[in-house]
C-alpha cells in the first residue's frame, strides 16, 4: 500500500515502513516482520478508561455494522443511506465553495442548530490549540462558557484532550475519505466525531448527529453532508483502519520521536492513555478512601477523578502532584528549620513538599497570576511560606540559602500525558531556547547558595538538551555532582539512574501502575 501524506506530516503503517516527511525519506521498517502498535501487543495490563478500550469497542461496532444502531428506525443523520455525491467526499472533484466562504477568515460564528455545550466547548478549545497554539488548559479557561455545567465542561475537556492525544491516528483515519483537506474548522468537527467513535465509546448515532449539528451551529451547513458521510464511513470501517495503523508512531511528531531514541515507543504508548490523578498527602493526614498507594508514597486515583470531590480537599489534607514530580523536592532532603529557596515555584506542588518537610521556605516566581495560585494552595494547605514575585535573574535576597530547588521552566514534554497540547505546540527549534534560559538560571545559582549548600535542578522535560546536556555546564560553574544512588529512590527502575548520578524518569516507567511523568533531576553541591 502506498503511503499518503497526512495532515501531521508523518505516516506510519504497520509493516509498511515509515515515511518521515521531516527527513524527506522513506525507509523500510526494521520492524516489518514484528508486530507494531497497541493491537499487536494485546490488551493493556489494566483498565484505564474508555480510551484504552477503543479498539475492541470498534471491532464490535464493525462486526455489528449490518445491524443499524437505531434498530432500523428511520430518521437522524446516521440512519440515512450514504449519498452517492457528497461535497468534499473522496468521490467528488472539489468542495462546494459556500462553506469556504463562510470560513475564509477561519472564524467560527454560531449559526442555527441545537446548542450542545460539550461539543461547542471542545471545538473552541481545539480551535485555540490547533490554530492559535493556545494551551489546552488556557483554552479551556478562556473559552467563556461560564454558564455551562461542570459535567459538560469536563466532558468537553475529555473530548479535546482525546483528539490531541490521538491526532495523528484520527487524521489518518479520516484522510482516505476526503478528496482534499477541508478547512481547519471542518477538520476539527471531523476529529471530534472520529475521536468519539473510535476512543470515547460515544454511541454512533450521537457522535455523528452531534457533529452534523455542530457544523450547522458554526455556519458550516454546506459541509454537513461531508461530516455525516465521513463519520459514517468511520463507523463502518474505522476499526479495520485502526488495525493497520501504527498509532504510537502516528500520534507523536517525528522530531520528538527521534529525540526520544530507543525509549520512544514506550513513551508513546504511555502518552496514548489518560493520566491518573496522583495526590501527595500532608504529613499525618488521613488518606481519602479509594486510592492506590504507590511505592513512593503518592496516592493514585483513576483518570478523570476530580480532586475537589476527594475527602479532605477543603481541609487541606493533600495536593495534586504526579508521583514523579515529588522526586526533586524529595532528593533535596530538607531538614527542619533549614533556609530553602524554592525557585520558579508556582503553582507550588514542590513548595508544599518543602514546607511539609519543615523548611523555612522562600518561594520565588516571576508570574504574579501563577503566584496567586501558589498562595491559594498554601492557604488551603495551611503552610506558611515567604512568597516573592520576582524575576530570579534580578533577585537579590538578604541572605543566601542552605538548599535550593530550581524547578526550571522547560518544554514540559514529560507532562504530555496530562497536557497533550504540548505534543502539538512545541517545535524542535524551541528546545534550544528553553535550554539557553535554563543555563542563564543555573548561572545565577552560585550567588544565591551558601558554600556547602545543595542545589537540585529539575525539569519536567524528556529532551536531552534540557537535562543531561547541562551536566558539563553546571560543573563548569564550580558545582560538583552529588549523585542520587538507586538506594535513595529504590522504587524507580534501574534505567532511571544515569551513570553520572542524575535521575531521569519517563511516562513509560511504572507502565503496569499507570505510568509517571518525565522528569530530569540533578543534585549538585557548592564546594567553593
Ligand atoms: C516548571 S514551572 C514550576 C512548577 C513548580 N515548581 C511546581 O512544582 O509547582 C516553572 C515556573 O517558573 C517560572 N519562571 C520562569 N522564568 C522565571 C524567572 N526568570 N524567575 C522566576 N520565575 C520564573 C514560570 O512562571 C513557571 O511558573
Amino acid at each position: 500500500m502506498k503511503s499518503r501524506g497526512s495532515w501531521l506530516g508523518c505516516v506510519a503503517r504497520k509493516g509498511k515502513g515509515y515515511r518521515d516527511k521531516d527527513m524527506g525519506e522513506e525507509r523500510a521498517s526494521k520492524r516489518a516482520n514484528k508486530p507494531l502498535g497497541r493491537a499487536a501487543k494485546g490488551p493493556p495490563p489494566e483498565k484505564k478508561g474508555a480510551e484504552k478500550r477503543g479498539k475492541r469497542i470498534l471491532q464490535k461496532k464493525a462486526i455489528a455494522k449490518t445491524q443499524p444502531e437505531n434498530g432500523g428506525k428511520t430518521g437522524g443523520a446516521f440512519s440515512q443511506q450514504l449519498p452517492k455525491e457528497v461535497p468534499g467526499l473522496k468521490s467528488e472533484k472539489t468542495f462546494q465553495s459556500g462553506g469556504k466562504k463562510a470560513h475564509k477568515k477561519g472564524k467560527s460564528v454560531k449559526g442555527t442548530g441545537q446548542i450542545d455545550p460539550t461539543r461547542e466547548i471542545a471545538f473552541d478549545i481545539l480551535e485555540g490549540v490547533l490554530e492559535k497554539s493556545h494551551t489546552l488548559e488556557g483554552g479551556f479557561s478562556s473559552v467563556g462558557h461560564h454558564q455551562v455545567e461542570a459535567r459538560d465542561k469536563a466532558a468537553a475537556h475529555r473530548i479535546a484532550a482525546c483528539v490531541l492525544r490521538h491526532l495523528g491516528t484520527l487524521e489518518e483515519v479520516i484522510l482516505p475519505h476526503v478528496k482534499r483537506q477541508p478547512p481547519l474548522v471542518v477538520k476539527i468537527i471531523l476529529l471530534i466525531g472520529a475521536a468519539q467513535l473510535l476512543f470515547l465509546e460515544t454511541p454512533s448515532h450521537a457522535a455523528v448527529s452531534t457533529c452534523v449539528n455542530l457544523a450547522k451551529r458554526r455556519h458550516l451547513a454546506p459541509f454537513g453532508g461531508l461530516v455525516n458521510a465521513v463519520l459514517r464511513r468511520v463507523v463502518e470501517g474505522g476499526a479495520v483502519q485502526l488495525e493497520e495503523l501504527d498509532q504510537d508512531r502516528l500520534d507523536v511528531p517525528a522530531w520528538l520521536w527521534r529525540s526520544w531514541g530507543r525509549k520512544a515507543r514506550l513513551i508513546a504508548e504511555a502518552l496514548s492513555h489518560e493520566a491518573p490523578l496522583d495526590i501527595t498527602l500532608k504529613k499525618g493526614a488521613p488518606q481519602p478512601p479509594g486510592g492506590q498507594v504507590l511505592p513512593n508514597g503518592s496516592i493514585r486515583f483513576p483518570a478523570g477523578t476530580r480532586p475537589v470531590e476527594l475527602a479532605g480537599f477543603a481541609e487541606g489534607n493533600f495536593w495534586v502532584q504526579d508521583s514523579a514530580a515529588t522526586l526533586p523536592a524529595r532528593v533535596l532532603n530538607v531538614q527542619a528549620g533549614e533556609r530553602v529557596f524554592d525557585l520558579c515555584a508556582a503553582p507550588g506542588g514542590k513548595t508544599a513538599q518543602l514546607a511539609d518537610a519543615g523548611g523555612q521556605i522562600t518561594a520565588v516566581e516571576r508570574d504574579a497570576k501563577r503566584m496567586l495560585r501558589l498562595a491559594e494552595n498554601m492557604t488551603r494547605l495551611g503552610f506558611k511560606v515567604e512568597e516573592v514575585i520576582a524575576d530570579l535573574l534580578q533577585w537579590a535576597p538578604p541572605q543566601k540559602a542552605q538548599a535550593i530547588l530550581l524547578d526550571a521552566p522547560c518544554s514540559a514534554t514529560g507532562t504530555a500525558r496530562r497536557h497533550p497540547d504540548v505534543l502539538r505546540n512545541r517545535k524542535a527549534q524551541d528546545i534550544r531556547l528553553w535550554a539557553d534560559q535554563q543555563e542563564r538560571l543555573l548561572k545565577s545559582m552560585p550567588g544565591l547558595l551558601e558554600k556547602g549548600g545543595r542545589l537540585v535542578y529539575s525539569v519536567c522535560s524528556l529532551q536531552p538538551e534540557e537535562g543531561v546536556a547541562h551536566l558539563d555546564y553546571a560543573q563548569s560553574l564550580g558545582f560538583v555532582i552529588d549523585p542520587i544512588p538507586p538506594e535513595e529512590l529504590p522504587f524507580l527502575p534501574p534505567e532511571a539512574f544515569g551513570k553520572e548520578g542524575y535521575v531521569a524518569t519517563h511516562p513509560g516507567m511504572w507502565a503496569e501502575k499507570g505510568g509517571m511523568d518525565g522528569f530530569f533531576i540533578l543534585r549538585l553541591r557548592k564546594v567553593f
